[in-house]
């Protein structure tokens, strides 16, 4: 897969005009596997946010997303857990796009959900409310509505934060397959083993873009000590960004 799923221009994101993310130009390959790196507070989510449609850029465009669906797995600590819904109804919201609002669920949808929890181990758990959930057991579940979604493009913040080996490892080999099937696949992680060990590409961010390309270039001590230097504390009272200097990654990288 070459052509350019997502391309990002001039990107400047954040909360009240104060930016988070400063002038990102790049261009994801349609079916690459992409980790997003960088220090707390460096925009990770914040770029995760604007392509899943959440957040309004400052300045910039993103290009490539307006006709693909794109399923995305937000941060565990922003996931309300208290909503009294079951394990199956919360992951049968996957099927949202196909049912519609007045549409009802199926026999056939929910021998879908019930495939996609045996998927990710979840057999048996359909009626479980999902306030009761470990952790892990929450996150599996979460993986199983994506995988109803059924998105050309998934976008996961932190899929394995707080997530035991085993889970980790038994997610890692559902985001592969995705990556098979010729998604694109685009997650925030701090592991950066696991990153070298799993995503052919990645963008390290720190508020500005340090580097962007294949892994074992970006991920390197040079770059990680660039991050440092550029991440700076966020000042909430500092002035609307006025920059127009574009960063050197618009050119697309082979998936
Ligand atoms: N809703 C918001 N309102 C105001 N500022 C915000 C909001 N969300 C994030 N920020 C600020 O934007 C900056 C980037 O935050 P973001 O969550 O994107 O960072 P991150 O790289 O994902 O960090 P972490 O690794 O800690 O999760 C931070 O300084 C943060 O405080």
């Amino acid at each position: 897969m070459n052509s350019t799923a997502i391309t990002l221009q001039n990107l400047t994101l954040g909360y009240e005009h104060h930016p988070a993310v400063h002038h990102l130009s790049m261009a994801l390959p349609s079916g690459s596997l992409v980790a997003v790196v960088g220090p707390n507070g460096a925009g990770k989510s914040t770029l995760i946010k604007a392509l899943a449609g959440q957040l309004r850029p400052i300045e910039g465009e993103v290009h490539g997303l307006v006709h693909q669906r794109v399923a995305w797995l937000p941060q565990q600590t922003s996931v309300d857990r208290s909503f009294p819904i079951t394990v199956q109804d919360m992951v049968l919201l996957g099927l949202w796009h196909a049912v519609g609002a007045l549409g009802q669920f199926t026999a056939a949808h929910r021998q879908a959900c019930h495939e996609a929890l045996g998927a990710v181990g979840l057999h048996g758990f359909e009626r479980r409310s999902i306030d009761t959930l470990s952790g892990g057991q929450m996150q599996r579940a979460l993986f199983a509505r994506l995988m109803l979604q059924d998105a050309p493009v998934v976008l996961l913040d932190e899929p394995f934060a707080a997530v035991d080996q085993r889970t980790t490892d038994d997610l890692l080999a559902l985001l592969h397959r995705w990556h098979e099937q010729g998604r694109t696949v685009v997650a925030v992680l701090h592991d950066l083993a696991q990153v070298r060990a799993h995503f052919p590409l990645t963008l390290l961010l720190a508020r500005e873009p340090v580097a962007w390309g294949a892994t074992a270039d970006v991920l390197t001590e040079a770059n990680g000590q660039r991050a440092l230097c550029m991440q700076e504390p966020f000042d909430e009272h500092a002035p609307v960004c006025e920059g127009t200097h574009q960063r050197p990654f618009a050119q697309a990288v082979s998936a």
